[in-house]
């Protein structure tokens, strides 16, 4: 039971969420899924969601899709690990890892996921469809996560500096420490949600 209060401003509205697996297969993009918080998977070795799926604001979506194409002659196509999160999440997290703050959104403001406006990926090599080296493992809750962190091999600091690239340059901004985390441009103008992914399917 949280103690945190989901934050309300009157003046947002709701993002227009939409399916990304869905969208992104209509759009025949290389971007492929491993939602790890519908795992055990993840930072807390817990089951967190009960379905894998990829919600996202609209906009944001159709840029992914821009970075999708830019990435095809490079040989990469987009993982996407998390987006669209119910904010009962984001206070979960931040109540029960108090030690792992730096990583986490506090819910008395809202995390950019809870508005459907971040997205969590890396990148895939289209060939063999295997995951890219980072510097980091994802959710790696340390300095290896940070954009300064320069102790990667020349191949992972040239791969984050190429997702880090091909995302800012369509309207995604960058999280200092966490290099698969991307908030879309206009995340101010939508709301914080809660509403869960089979509610999200139903309206
Ligand atoms: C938990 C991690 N993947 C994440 O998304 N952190 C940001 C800061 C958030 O919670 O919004
Ligand atoms: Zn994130």
């Amino acid at each position: 039971m949280t103690t945190y209060t989901r934050p309300h401003e009157s003046k947002l509205m709701p993002a227009q969420l939409i399916d990304l697996m869905t969208f992104s297969h209509e759009h025949t993009a290389n971007i492929t899924f491993d939602i790890k918080y519908a795992s055990t998977d993840n930072f807390t070795g817990q089951v967190i969601y009960p379905q894998a799926r990829a919600f996202l604001m609209h906009d944001a979506a159709q840029a992914l899709l821009a970075v999708s194409a830019d990435l095809h002659p490079h040989g990469f196509g987009l993982r996407v690990f998390d987006a669209y999160r119910p904010w009962h999440i984001t206070a979960y997290f931040w109540e029960h890892f108090p030690n792992d703050h730096l990583y986490l959104a506090d819910p008395r403001e809202g995390s950019r996921h809870n508005r459907g406006c971040a997205i969590d990926l890396s990148l895939y090599d289209l060939k063999t469809g295997t995951e890219i080296e980072m510097p980091s493992a994802y959710d790696e809750f340390n300095e290896k996560s940070h954009l300064s962190y320069t102790g990667g091999t020349e191949s992972q600091n040239a791969m984050r500096a190429l997702l880090q690239t091909t995302m800012l340059a369509h309207g995604f901004s960058a999280h200092p420490h966490e290099w698969w985390h991307f908030d879309y441009a206009g995340w101010q103008n939508y709301c914080v949600l809660d509403d869960e992914f089979l509610a999200l399917e139903a309206s």
